[in-house]
């Protein structure tokens, strides 16, 4: 458990009738981007709400500790080591970015010095210093998200939620983001980050979870996710017809595509099974003039997992 910046067992949350955590687990170890995935309305925020203090889990709730706090003993203590930045930002757009910060510089009790001396180191670092004294409103959706996680780290919390960090932002702003969410765990910072964009959770995320139905449907690194999606393969392209018909008898369970002399062999992709395929082709004496690796992407293993779509039985131990 000390390892751990996040543990969480059984969390349970429902709302009247309806239930939406239903026991999840969450082990997030200190140092490292963790990622909760899932559908519109799956529970990611609430489970943010929860972890990060603002509303109670139910009382058949399992224990939850962060930042080696209990969550339900000492919330005060958990509130002191995390920051939340998400989709209610607490950027007030009627004062100057700069103004933000030292409100928050004044919520942290940080003296006069220092609070201008991190509003403005902060400020710097989130490229935000030319436009620290116009009024945040008239920032760009990337300038106050920037705004936003630099106000959040005036506290100096050692983990940080992120809900949903980069939702509506243009491909640049959300990849200066991701290279500031990066330099923060570079720092040491855990970083629990809700998002729908999978190729961000690939990107970031040390691990991964989908949450589907108030469970967590699956859990791990991005390539193991993507190993439990069928649908992987080898393909192999060919300019002469005769090597082609070659390597069609020299290769079994293949699928072909006699118009553009191109084959596909179902695969994970492992090093074992290219060079099985190779060694066949060597054998045959054929040479393919190109081969690629086809593995399936987290969208792939999105849809399976929430859209009802059954998969392979997962090998849980291998995955948590
Ligand atoms: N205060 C509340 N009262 C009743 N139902 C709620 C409340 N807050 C959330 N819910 C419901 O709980 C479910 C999960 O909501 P939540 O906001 O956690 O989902 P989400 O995964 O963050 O979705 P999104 O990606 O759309 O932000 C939804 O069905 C939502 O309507």
């Amino acid at each position: 458990m000390t390892n751990l910046a996040i543990a969480a067992n059984g969390l349970r949350k429902s709302y009247g009738d309806k239930v939406v955590l239903d026991g999840v687990d969450f082990a997030v170890p200190h140092g490292t981007i963790f990622s909760l995935l899932g559908p519109n309305g799956a529970g990611k925020t609430t489970a943010v709400k929860i972890l990060s203090t603002l509303i109670s889990p139910d009382p058949t709730s399992g224990p939850v500790r962060v930042g080696g706090h209990d969550l339900a003993a000492d919330p005060r203590a958990v509130r002191t080591t995390i920051g939340v930045t998400g989709q209610f930002s607490a950027v007030d757009g009627l004062i100057t970015g700069a103004e933000n910060m030292l409100l928050m510089a004044d919520l942290h009790h940080l003296s006069k010095r220092d609070g201008q001396r991190t509003t403005t180191e902060l400020l710097e670092r989130f490229d935000l210093t030319d436009a620290a004294g116009k009024p945040a409103s008239t920032y760009s959706g990337g300038m106050k998200r920037r705004l936003d996680l630099a106000m959040t780290l005036v506290g100096n919390p050692r983990i940080i939620f992120l809900d949903e960090p980069t939702t509506g932002l243009d491909p640049r702003s959300r990849h200066n983001m991701w290279q500031i969410i990066r330099e923060l765990v570079a720092d040491g910072v855990t970083v629990f980050l809700t998002t729908q964009y999978l190729e961000e959770a690939d990107q970031l995320a040390d691990r991964i979870a989908v949450l589907n139905d108030g469970r967590i449907a699956a859990e791990g690194t991005a390539a193991e996710l993507k190993r439990l999606i069928p649908g992987g393969h080898v393909q192999l392209r060919f300019e002469d017809p005769a090597a082609y018909a070659r390597a069609t008898s020299a290769l079994r369970d293949t699928v072909r595509d006699d118009q553009a002399l191109t084959l596909q062999i179902p695969s994970g992709g492992t090093q074992r099974e290219l060079r099985a395929i190779l060694d066949r082709l060597d054998d045959a004496d054929v040479h393919a003039d190109a081969l690629t690796v086809h593995t399936p992407d987290l969208d792939d293993v999105f849809f399976a997992l929430t859209g009802g779509a059954r998969i392979p039985t997962q090998p849980k131990e291998a995955l948590r």
